[in-house]
């Protein structure tokens, strides 16, 4: 049986995307294995990574194994990015980090 007693009932955001969560132009995030415990259909809480304002509750949609090469122009669109803007971000947040996580969601009112 999966355990999930311990998948996080919150998540970060960079402040700079606080907008586009709230106006439902970003509807995934790209992690790393050590954030891609999500349980799907959980409702987790996120909050700025900056000063951990809390800004909105999500549904956890989906949780999906990709490579970055895999990435696309899809996944850039759900992110409200070019394909160069998404790889150029997660370069940054996650150096040398090839094995990522998709993790859709939707927000709660
Ligand atoms: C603050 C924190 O703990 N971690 C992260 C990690 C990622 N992201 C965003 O997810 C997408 C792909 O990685 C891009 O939009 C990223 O900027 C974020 O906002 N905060």
């Amino acid at each position: 049986m999966t355990n999930n007693t311990k998948a996080p009932k919150d998540i970060t955001f960079f402040e700079r995307f606080e907008s586009d969560i709230l106006t439902g132009k970003k509807t995934i995030t790209i992690r790393d294995t050590a954030e891609s415990y999500f349980k799907v259909d959980s409702e987790v809480q996120a909050s700025t990574f900056e000063d951990n304002r809390w800004f909105c509750a999500l549904r956890i949609l989906s949780v999906t194994p990709i490579n970055m090469a895999d990435l696309s122009d899809a996944h850039a669109a759900q992110e409200n990015m070019t394909l160069l803007e998404l790889k150029a971000v997660i370069g940054d947040i996650y150096p040398g980090t090839t094995d990522l996580f998709v993790i859709e969601f939707s927000k709660l009112n």
